[in-house]
Order: structure tokens, then C-alpha cells, then sequence
């Protein structure tokens, strides 16, 4: 028997016109849980020299932050931003190369989450949320949280493109990537090995699953033209796995 997606998972924050997500202060049930670093006594990070410089200069300036988002933060950011725009960054390509101890995962059985592998001719689609005045602070400090402390990933700055590029300009954004130097970084597996480890992979934030077909329906639905072969390979593994996982009739996250 076949099982819509969207009927296996609560719908993701639904997201207002205005593009602040309506559900910032919050996840979608109740308040946010106090995130616990999982290496217990772990000191919070300062933010790294690229987020603090992004955040001085915007403090300063009154300019915008862009916060890029390749994963998760496309169909889950969970921080209030003022407008977001879909588009790409050039030179990486998206991988399901790190581990994950707490969100979708656990010390025994890490999950595998997307980071972003240096790859000179690929770009990897998403959406950047743009912040502006006490949002840029609030957003960081609690990406800060979620990503680095708790998801071992750095902050770099890169150029992003969005799709519309009749009307917009390449923007500077921030971006979290893990790097194969952090504590939980898996490295390359095949898809399969890769759907495997999902399959059997729940954390904090929800099952692994969630996270794969979530990402693939924002992949197919926003970004059509774009074909992501490692993402959907992996997605083709686990429902050769699990059939009675159907394609959403509409898409899992709303943008
Ligand atoms: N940095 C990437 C990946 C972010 C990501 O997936 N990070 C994990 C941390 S291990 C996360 O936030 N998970 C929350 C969730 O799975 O709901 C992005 O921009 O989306």
C-alpha cells in the first residue's frame, strides 16, 4: 500500500507570504527543545572570523546578512527572516558525506546529513534568507547553536546566484559546510550504503527519511531544470528499499 509522503510527516512551518516564517520563535509543536550539545559540557563556540565579520559589517551598515541553505535550512530554518530568494552557489557540490549525532541521528547510530564537497564546475541550489537588524543576531546566534556546536559544520561566505538573475544580482552569503576535519564527517559512500543508513536513522529533529525526501521535493518542485544525480540516486535506493514510499502529489515544503 502506498503512503503519501505528506500524510508520514507533519507539514513543515508553514511559511507566510511575507516570507517571515511564521513559526520562528518556535518549531511547529510547541517551544523550541533547549538544544543539549551532545559532547556533554561542550562550551558554546565564539562564531567563527567570516560570521563575525558578516555580522559586524551588517550591524554596522545596517546592511542585510543572506544565510545560505543547501539542507535542512530549506525546508526547516526555524530562525525569522525578512525575505528569501531560491538560486545556486557556484564551485560545490551537495553531499550526504557528514554524520549526525543529535538531529537525525545518535552517538550509536549516526544519520547522514548534506554538507558541500569543493567542485569546481557544479553548483548546488537552494535558498538564501535574507536578515536584517536584531533578526541578524537572533539568526546566528542560533544557527550557531544548531549547526556548529550541535552539527560540526564552519561558516564560510560565497557568492550566491538567484534564479531570477534578469532581476537580481549576485548576493554574498553566508554558508555552513562541514569539512572532512570535523569530529562527525562520514566521507563518500555508495547511494545505496548511503539510503541504507537513513533508513535506520531517527534524532532529535525527526527521522532521516524526513530529511532525504523533504530536500528531494524541494528539488523537484523549485528547481525542476536541475538535475542533482547523487541526492536522487539516493532517493531511488531508499524507495527501491521501501516502495510504499510514493512520490508527494504536492510538495513537502512550501517556499
Ligand atoms: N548547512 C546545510 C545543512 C544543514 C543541516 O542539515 N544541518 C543539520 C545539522 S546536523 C540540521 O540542522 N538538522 C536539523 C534537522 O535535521 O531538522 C544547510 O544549509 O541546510
Amino acid at each position: 500500500m502506498s503512503v503519501p509522503r505528506a500524510r508520514l510527516f507533519p507539514t513543515a512551518p508553514h511559511l507566510s507570504p511575507s516570507g517571515a516564517c511564521c513559526s520562528a520563535a518556535a518549531p511547529a509543536s510547541g517551544p523550541r527543545p533547549r538544544l543539549l550539545s551532545p559532547c556533554s559540557g561542550a562550551m558554546k563556540r565564539d562564531p567563527p572570523p567570516a560570521e563575525r565579520q558578516a555580522q559586524e559589517d551588517a550591524g554596522e551598515q545596517k546592511t542585510p546578512l543572506w544565510i545560505f541553505g543547501y539542507g535542512s535550512l530549506v525546508w526547516r530554518p526555524d530562525f525569522e527572516f525578512s525575505s528569501r530568494k531560491v538560486g545556486f552557489i557556484r564551485g560545490y557540490s551537495r553531499r550526504f558525506w557528514q554524520g549526525d549525532t543529535f538531529h537525525r541521528g545518535n552517538e550509536k547510530m549516526p544519520g547522514r546529513v548534506v554538507t558541500l564537497q569543493e567542485d569546481y564546475d557544479a553548483c548546488t541550489w537552494g535558498i538564501a534568507y535574507e536578515v536584517r537588524g536584531e533578526q541578524i543576531a537572533t539568526s546566528l546566534q542560533y544557527l550557531n547553536m544548531r549547526e556548529a556546536v550541535l552539527g560540526g559544520y564552519d561558516t564560510k561566505l560565497v557568492k550566491f546566484h538567484p534564479q531570477d538573475k534578469e532581476a537580481d544580482e549576485p548576493i554574498l552569503a553566508l554558508v555552513y559546510i562541514a569539512t572532512p576535519q570535523n569530529p562527525t564527517y562520514l566521507g563518500p559512500a555508495s547511494e545505496e550504503d548511503i539510503a541504507a543508513q537513513i533508513i535506520v536513522s531517527s534524532g532529535r529533529s525527526g527521522h532521516n527519511i524526513e530529511y532525504l525526501l523533504r530536500l528531494a521535493d524541494f528539488m523537484r518542485y523549485f528547481c525542476p531544470q536541475v538535475e542533482d544525480e547523487h541526492l536522487f540516486s539516493i532517493e531511488e535506493a531508499l524507495v527501491s528499499i521501501l516502495p510504499c514510499l510514493c512520490q508527494a502529489e504536492e510538495p513537502l515544503v512550501e517556499v
